[in-house]
C-alpha cells in the first residue's frame, strides 16, 4: 500500500486484500474495519484502490467538500453491456449524466413531488385496501404500490395487482441486474481487466449481460411505445415521459437515452422504497411497544374518522423519530451506491488516487458509537431528545436534513423527495389502519419471531420474504378503507392498467 493512503487491513502481493473482501453483506465488515482503521480508511482489491468512509464528518469533506473529483462511479465493463451508458445510477460524471439529472430534477423535484401526492394518496388507499383483503401478501402488496407509483410517475402506467405480469417481470428483471453486478456475481474483470478480453464464447458472462440488456430494452421499450400510442390518440396522462418525449432536443437524448431514463427511475425507485416499508413492519414486529406508542399519538392527532393526511406528519414527532430510526437502523442501501474518484484528491491528509472507488458505509455511519447510544437497539426516542439522534454533546459535523440513506454529494438521491412522501404516507396509514401481531405457528399457536436481519443478499438490503398478522383495527376504520378506494378511483383511472394494452 502507497504510504500516502488512508490506512487499511494488511495486504498481500498482487492480490492486495482481495482474500479478506467480503462477497456478501459487505457492510458488516466494512464496519468492522472502521472499529479498527478509522473513518477513513483503504482496501487494496489486486490494484485498485477503495476508500471507505465512516463518519458524517469525512462524508462532509469527501463527497460535498470535494464533490468536483468524487462524483464519478466506478468502471465497470458489466453494467457497460448492459445499459451501454444510458442508465442514469451507474453513470460516470460528466455532460450526458447531468443532463440526466436536470431531467430527473424536473420530475423529482419538491414542486414537482407536490403534484404527484393525490396519485401517492391513491395508491396508498389501494395499498389498505389490499392489505384489508388479503393480509398474508402484505409483503407482495407492498412491492405492487412502489413498482406501480414508479411506472404510474413516469410511463403513466397503474399496476393494480401485485401477480400482474408487469410487476413480476420488472422483479425478475431487477433480481437478474442484482445477481449480476454484486460482487462475486461475474468474473472480476474489473480488477483484472484484462480478462475482459477473453473472447464472449468463453466468458459466459457476457452473454448473460447482453440477454440481460434485451429484455430490459423489450420491456422498457414497450412502456415508451405504450406511452406514444397515447399520446397519438390524444390521452395524455401528464407522465414524465410524455414530457420527455416532446422535449428530448433540451437534454440532448436519442429515443434510447430518453428509455434508459425512465428505467432509471423504476429501478432506483421501485424496490428501494418497498424495501424501506417492509423494513418498517417489521420493526414494528420487532418493537411492540413503539407500535402502542405510535399509534396512541396517531388516534390522539388524527383520531379515528379520517385517514392521515401528509401534512399531519408535521404533528406526529414520535411517527417522525419512527422513520429516521428506520433509516439509521435498517438502510437499505448500506454501502450505498460507491462513487469514484476522477482526479487525485487529498483528504484529511490522506490520498484518494484518481480511478480509486469511493464508498460511503452508510451502516458504520449509524452503527458509530461516540455517535450514537446502543447503535444496534431500535430505539425512536434518540431522534426525539436530538435533531440528529445522537448522544449530547457529540459533533454534529456532516449532519443535515436528509438523512444519510439517500446518499451524498453531487449523487444525492434524487427521488429523496418522492421517496419520504411515500414512506411518510404510507407509516401513518398502516398504522392508522392496521394492527400488526408476529406470525403464529399453526400447530403451537405460538409467536413465530421475525428477524429484521433475515435479509437477502443482494446489494440493495431488502427483508425475505415474510407473513404476519396483520387486522384492522376496528371494523369502522375497515369500512373507511373501502370507502375511500372508491373515492379515489378516479386518480387511478386517469392511468393505462398495466394489462389493457
Ligand atoms: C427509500 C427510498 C430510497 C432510498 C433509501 C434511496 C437511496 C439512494 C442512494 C443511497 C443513492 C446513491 C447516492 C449516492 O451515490 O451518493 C440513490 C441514487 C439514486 N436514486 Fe434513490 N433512493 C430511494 C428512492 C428513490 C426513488 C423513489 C427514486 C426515483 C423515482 C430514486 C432515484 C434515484 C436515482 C435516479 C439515483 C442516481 C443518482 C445519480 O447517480 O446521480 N431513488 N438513491
Amino acid at each position: 500500500r502507497d504510504p500516502r493512503l488512508p490506512p487499511g487491513p494488511p495486504t498481500l502481493p498482487f492480490i492486495g486484500n482481495l482474500h479478506l473482501f467480503p462477497t456478501t453483506h459487505a457492510h458488516i465488515k466494512f464496519t468492522e474495519w472502521a472499529h479498527v482503521y478509522g473513518d477513513i480508511y483503504s482496501i487494496k482489491i489486486g490494484p485498485q484502490t477503495a476508500v471507505v468512509i465512516s463518519s458524517p464528518k469525512m462524508s462532509r469533506e469527501c463527497f460535498e467538500i470535494n464533490s468536483a473529483t468524487t462524483s464519478s462511479r466506478p468502471e465497470s465493463q458489466v453494467t457497460d453491456i448492459i445499459f451501454q451508458g444510458n442508465e442514469l445510477v451507474l453513470s460516470k460524471y460528466g455532460p450526458h449524466w447531468k443532463n440526466m439529472r436536470r431531467a430527473a430534477h424536473r420530475l423529482l423535484n419538491k414542486d414537482a413531488c407536490a403534484s404527484h401526492l393525490p396519485l401517492q394518496h391513491a395508491e396508498s388507499s389501494l395499498l389498505m385496501y389490499n392489505i384489508l383483503e388479503d393480509p398474508q401478501n402484505v409483503y407482495n402488496h407492498i412491492r405492487r404500490y412502489a413498482i406501480s407509483l414508479a411506472l404510474s410517475v413516469t410511463f403513466g402506467i397503474h399496476c393494480p395487482t401485485f401477480n400482474d405480469s408487469m410487476v413480476t417481470e420488472l422483479f425478475d428483471l431487477n433480481r437478474e441486474l442484482d445477481k449480476l453486478v454484486k460482487s462475486g456475481g461475474h468474473p472480476p474483470v474489473e480488477i483484472f481487466p484484462f480478462l475482459g478480453y477473453i473472447p464472449e464464447q468463453l466468458s459466459s458472462w457476457k452473454k448473460t449481460c447482453k440477454n440481460l440488456h434485451a429484455k430490459q430494452h423489450r420491456y422498457f421499450f414497450d412502456l415508451v411505445e405504450r406511452c406514444l400510442n397515447r399520446m397519438k390518440s390524444g390521452k395524455l396522462n401528464g407522465s414524465f415521459m410524455e414530457y420527455l418525449l416532446e422535449n428530448e432536443a433540451e437534454y440532448d437524448f436519442d429515443r434510447e437515452k430518453t428509455c434508459y431514463l425512465g428505467l432509471s427511475f423504476i429501478t432506483a425507485g421501485a424496490d428501494t422504497t418497498a424495501s424501506y416499508l417492509q423494513f418498517f413492519v417489521l420493526c414494528m414486529l420487532e418493537n411492540p411497544e413503539v407500535l402502542v406508542r405510535a399509534q396512541r399519538e396517531i388516534d390522539e392527532v388524527i383520531g379515528p374518522n379520517r385517514t392521515p393526511e401528509l401534512e399531519d406528519k408535521e404533528r406526529l414527532p414520535y411517527i417522525r423519530a419512527i422513520i429516521n430510526e428506520v433509516h439509521r437502523y435498517r438502510p437499505i442501501a448500506p454501502t450505498s451506491v460507491p462513487h469514484a474518484a476522477t482526479a487525485d484528491t487529498t483528504v484529511k491528509g490522506y490520498l484518494i488516487p484518481k480511478g480509486s472507488m469511493v464508498i460511503m458505509n452508510t451502516w458504520g455511519i449509524g452503527r458509530d458509537t461516540e455517535l450514537f447510544d446502543e447503535p444496534d437497539k431500535f430505539w425512536p426516542d434518540r431522534y426525539i431528545t436530538s435533531e440528529f439522534g445522537i448522544k449530547p454533546g457529540a459533533d454534529t459535523t456532516g449532519f443535515k436534513d436528509t438523512v444519510f440513506a439517500f446518499g451524498g454529494g453531487r449523487r444525492i438521491c434524487p427521488g429523496n423527495h418522492l421517496a419520504s412522501n411515500s414512506i411518510a404516507l404510507n407509516v401513518m396509514n398502516l398504522l392508522w389502519a392496521f394492527d400488526f401481531d408476529l406470525p403464529k405457528d399453526p400447530n403451537t399457536g405460538l409467536p413465530v419471531p421475525l428477524d429484521t436481519n433475515d435479509t437477502t443478499d443482494d446489494m440493495l438490503l431488502t427483508p425475505k420474504p415474510f407473513i404476519c398478522d396483520i387486522r384492522p383495527r376496528s371494523i369502522a376504520k375497515s369500512e373507511q378503507i373501502r370507502k375511500q378506494l372508491e373515492t379515489v378511483q378516479p386518480v387511478l383511472e386517469q392511468f393505462e392498467k398495466s394489462s389493457q394494452k
